[in-house]
């Protein structure tokens, strides 16, 4: 590593801390993800879906990983360096963005998810915090959780970030697919037009009510296997109308709406592709360049962005709200949610997202190393101090490793990995599997290994 200089830590995730640095080499700028756990031989780190799925990922709008390097037991990924991620660009905002700059932002993304939808790859945590932006180009990142369609069900082992999960994942649905990233495209969509999160759910079960409470409970009409699933783990879904996106999300164009509303469908299967998303009259006049032809900009491919020819929709000014503390499973009303949604006068929200190491743990005891944040995720923001999660790792007295090197370049990715003669700890598997869910038992199923504070002042 000693060819980087760090130079500002910009993100801290759940497994890792991110850093710009410049490769003194060639003063290329670049983002150092330096991952929290340790990894003891080159084999692990190359069985990462984060590696795995990213070297195979070559498109102007998915980040791109440029090496891999293990020193010390350390991993770290070195990737092109992105500006900002799309929830800061958002927290500080009180006017929302305009149709048209989300028009352009969400016409990369389904780009991105188009092409990796169609290579057997599906993204399972898509959040604004995932989504990098430098100017007006737009990268999907962080492929910790991406899953190849072709693997085997069950998927007992994942829950998403609960604002953009999908009801299929609520209701611990054992197969799903690359639906539950149109799902999350529609809440996102939805945030970067109002501002606020569309189904902020302070639990499982308070995700569903939200979803209901605006979308209208589902029935045999909408989502038959929904109910199946419901039945299944003896849930009883609230029976609501719900308020329609509407009337949730006034000033906004009925095309947004009804491209939302597709995307926010109970049942995976009447969600659009991404690639027919594309075709939706949201997008008209957006150009779709395929990634083989679009030129190269400043060595790294850049999609033009979309030219939309829709009348900019501007909205009033609106500040973020409060959801108030955990475990509200309480039902609100269309009205309350509308005013929560809209609130104009609520500073804070706290929220606690769950979601699951990305690798299973067979061992019971491992419950006990939950991972415990509270974060800001806007780390560029000054007064947003970020605070980590620590983890300690058992000390297992593994022998000591020869220094190697080793790099492996395939196309634009090079692997090195380099590790040092002293004793060290092994690290656990981050554990899947384990604990209790939040939601109706089933504690196998969902289990809460990674929770995640996550508080925003605005
Ligand atoms: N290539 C990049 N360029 C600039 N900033 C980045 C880059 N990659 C990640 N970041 C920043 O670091 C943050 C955390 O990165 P990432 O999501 O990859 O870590 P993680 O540990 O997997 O997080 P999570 O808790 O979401 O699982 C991102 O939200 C983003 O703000």
């Amino acid at each position: 590593m000693d060819r980087f200089k760090m130079i500002k830590e910009v993100g801290d995730g759940t497994f890792g801390s991110v850093w710009r640095a410049i490769n003194k080499q060639n003063g290329e700028v670049v983002a150092v993800k330096k991952m929290k756990r340790k990894y003891y031989s080159f084999e692990e780190c190359m069985s990462l879906r984060e590696v795995k799925s990213l070297r195979r990922m070559n498109h102007p709008n998915i980040v791109k990983l440029k090496e891999v390097i293990r020193e010390n037991d350390i991993l770290y990924f070195i990737m092109e360096y992105m500006e900002c991620n799309l929830y800061q660009l958002m927290k500080d905002r009180v006017k929302p963005f305009s149709e048209a700059e989300v028009r352009n932002w969400c016409f990369q993304i389904f780009q991105a998810l188009a092409y990796m939808h169609q290579r057997g790859y599906f993204h399972r945590d898509l959040k604004p915090e995932n989504l990098l932006v430098s100017k007006d180009v737009i990268k999907l990142a962080d492929f910790g959780l991406a899953r190849e369609v072709s693997s085997v069900p069950p998927y007992t082992e994942y829950v998403s970030t609960r604002w953009y999960r999908a009801p299929e994942v609520l209701l611990q649905s054992s197969v799903y697919d690359s639906a539950v990233d149109m799902w999350a495209m529609g809440a996102i969509m939805a945030e970067l037009l109002t501002l606020h999160p569309l189904f902020p759910g302070t639990s499982e079960a308070d995700e569903i009510l939200r979803i209901c409470n605006v979308i209208g409970s589902p029935d045999e009409q909408s989502w038959a296997q929904g109910l199946s699933l419901a039945e299944t783990m003896k849930y009883q879904f609230p029976q609501v109308r719900g308020n329609q996106l509407a009337e949730v999300m006034t000033s906004v164009s009925s095309e947004a709406i009804d491209l939302i509303s597709s995307l926010c469908s109970w049942d995976p299967c009447k969600r659009p592709k991404a690639a027919e998303v594309l075709q939706h009259t949201f997008f008209q006049g957006c150009t779709f360049v395929p990634p083989t032809v679009r030129p190269k900009a400043g060595g790294l491919p850049k999609t033009p962005p979309c030219v939309g020819v829709k009348g900019v929709s501007e909205h009033g000014i609106a500040r973020r709200y409060s959801t108030g503390t955990l475990s509200t499973t309480k039902a609100l009303s269309a009205a309350s949610l509308k005013s929560n949604a809209l609130s104009k006068t609520g500073v804070q929200r706290k929220l606690q997202m769950d979601r699951q190491a990305p690798q299973k743990s067979k061992k019971p005891t491992e419950i006990n190393n939950r991972l415990t944040t509270n974060r800001v995720p806007a780390k560029n923001s000054p007064g947003h101090p970020v605070l980590r999660h620590s983890r300690s790792l058992p000390d297992t007295g593994r022998a000591a490793h020869k220094v190697s090197t080793i790099t492996d370049r395939l196309s634009n990715l090079s692997v090195t990995s380099r590790t040092r003669t002293t004793p060290k700890p092994s690290a656990p598997l981050l554990k899947a599997g384990l604990g209790k869910s939040d939601f109706l038992g089933k504690s196998d199923e969902i289990p809460p290994a990674k929770r995640l504070t996550r508080k925003l002042v605005s």
